[in-house]
């Protein structure tokens, strides 16, 4: 039974040239403005996974033979065609994640920029050789003539928060070093994945070298990251799903990032009304939804009063609402669940004494940026990710406090400090288990070609322009024996 329903769409989203499909055969994607349905992709079936994993295995060896110039190319074509099509590209992710259009429309240029930096970078990465003697027993006989190699079919699998952006930076360096990939966008984000794939396509990529696969994570996700088929997997998104596939998975190896607990760590002597306004903006911007967003403060006493002052004045001033209507700065979150489990974090910390400074407030699934102080060791927001607004402020008595509270996380993704002195942010940032340290700034990603990495449950491997396609490539040894 495959029957079609006709749906009308919700009138806030009739202006999106999106087809529905109503059967079993398709997934609704559900905007999380307004919760109507935008469009659907189809529910891949594991016969259509094995289709579509063999096709990119197909293609491989051709591409990989492909002159690097050429890969470059499809490269920097798909740059200009996604800048052609990013007044378009913008509506859809406001629609499909409710991003706010300004960070939307960033989000599809920098992607742009990353893609044609990519291909200039893997223009740049070249072998060695090396010669034997410098082992002893050895002589110059003996020459290795070190190379690059692709690791073969790609699976890239992408969250929901950066469905253009964090797509393109597994793809983009995947392809640039000769891998073929078979992507899994998530869920929420596949209508933009979709758009994605597109335009690899319109730039010239061959059949099979960029293939995609749609359906829920609970229902298709085991198959494909089991399948033989794969050679790497590329993951972002939680560190539960993450955890699950590196339990699944045997013998192919994993690039992931995930969850985090970023820190701001604000000592005595910081600029306070700075620290303020980047820890706002880090912690605010798209509602929290962001892995690297500041997800806890650990101030400083003496300068806590103060610096609280500082974020409430500034919170209040976010923009709140529905990012379709005008520019706001906080949006609903991506459904009901995301905002249900924040409130509940909200909740705990206020039933265990928690201050609620501002926030605190609900309609639906958008949440009131929310400042907690006081928030101590056994309150949940202490420890776990909300990916939503809210923010806890956890007061301490010395510098060495702050370290070993931001180090008890399980998490270890990024933190920030915040002073005046280089010697004690040396000495902070030598102590902290994190991928990385932002002395005087807000936690963040980019720029995208320096590493990006977490440690502990945030993830293995690096990422970053240049170490996403080292990791994506292994290297091969060509031994001379020369007998002269
Ligand atoms: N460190 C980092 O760089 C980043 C980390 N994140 C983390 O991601 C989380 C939010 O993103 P979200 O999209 O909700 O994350 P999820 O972990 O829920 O999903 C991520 C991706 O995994 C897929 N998936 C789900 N189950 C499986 C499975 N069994 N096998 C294979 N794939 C599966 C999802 O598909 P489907 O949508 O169909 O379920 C989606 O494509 C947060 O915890 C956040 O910290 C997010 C961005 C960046
Ligand atoms: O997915 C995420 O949340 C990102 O990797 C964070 O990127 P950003 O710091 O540029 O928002």
């Amino acid at each position: 039974m495959n029957a079609e329903k006709e749906i009308k769409k919700d009138s806030l989203h009739e202006n999106l040239d999106i087809e529905i499909k109503n059967n079993e055969k398709h997934i609704e994607i559900i905007s999380p403005i307004g919760g109507s349905i935008l469009g659907t992709v189809p529910a891949y079936s594991k016969e259509e996974v094995d289709r579509e994993i063999k096709k990119a295995k197909n293609a491989f060896p051709a591409w990989r033979d492909t002159p690097l110039s050429v890969r470059a190319e499809v490269l920097y074509k798909a740059s200009d065609i996604l800048l052609r099509n990013i007044d378009e590209l913008t509506d859809l992710l406001v629609h499909e994640v409710g991003k706010d259009k300004k960070s939307a429309n960033s989000e599809i240029s920098r992607t742009a920029d990353f893609m044609r930096f990519t291909a200039d970078t893997a223009k740049s990465i070249h072998g060695e050789s090396i010669q034997g003697d410098n082992f002893s027993g050895f002589n110059k006989e003996k020459v290795a003539v070190v190379t690059r190699e692709p690791v073969g079919v790609v699976l890239a699998i992408s969250p929901f928060n950066y469905p253009i952006n964090l797509a393109a930076s597994k793809i983009a360096p995947a392809l640039a070093a000769g891998n073929t990939v078979v992507f899994k966008p998530a869920t929420t984000g596949a209508l933009c994945g979709t758009k994605l794939v597109e335009i690899f396509k319109e730039a010239g990529l061959p059949d099979g070298v960029l293939t995609m696969v749609t359906g829920k994570g609970s229902e298709i996700g085991d198959y494909v990251v089991t399948h033989q088929g794969i050679n790497f997997i590329n993951f972002t998104g939680s560190t539960e799903v993450g955890e699950h596939i590196s339990k699944m998975t045997t013998m192919v190896p994993l690039l992931m990032e995930l969850g985090g607990k970023d820190a701001a760590i604000v000592l005595k002597d910081a600029d306070l009304s700075f620290a303020a306004k980047n820890i706002v903006s880090g912690a605010f911007s798209y509602s929290g939804q962001r892995c690297t967003a500041v997800k806890r403060i650990l101030v400083l006493n003496e300068v806590a009063d103060e610096l609280i002052a500082k974020l409430k004045e500034l919170i209040e001033q976010l923009k709140i609402g529905n990012p379709l209507e005008e520019q706001v700065d906080v949006v609903p979150l991506i459904n009901e669940r995301a905002a249900d489990f924040v409130w509940n974090l909200i909740e705990d910390a206020k039933e265990k004494g928690a201050k609620l400074i501002c926030g605190g407030k609900r309609e639906s699934n958008l949440i009131f940026p929310t400042l907690l102080d006081y928030v101590t060791t056994d309150m949940r927001v202490a420890w776990e990710e909300p990916f939503g607004p809210v923010l806890p402020v956890l007061r301490v008595e010395s510098v060495d406090e702050a370290i070993r509270l931001a180090n008890a996380s399980e998490y270890g993704l990024q933190s920030s400090v915040f002073t005046e002195n280089i010697e004690d942010a040396f000495y902070v940032a030598s102590k902290l288990e994190v991928g990385t340290v932002q002395i005087n700034n807000k936690t963040e990603r980019g720029p995208d070609h320096f590493p990006f990495l977490g440690v502990k449950k945030s993830g293995i491997g690096t990422q970053g322009i240049r170490y996403s396609i080292e990791a994506m490539t292994r290297v091969k040894a060509t031994v001379i024996n020369l007998h002269y």
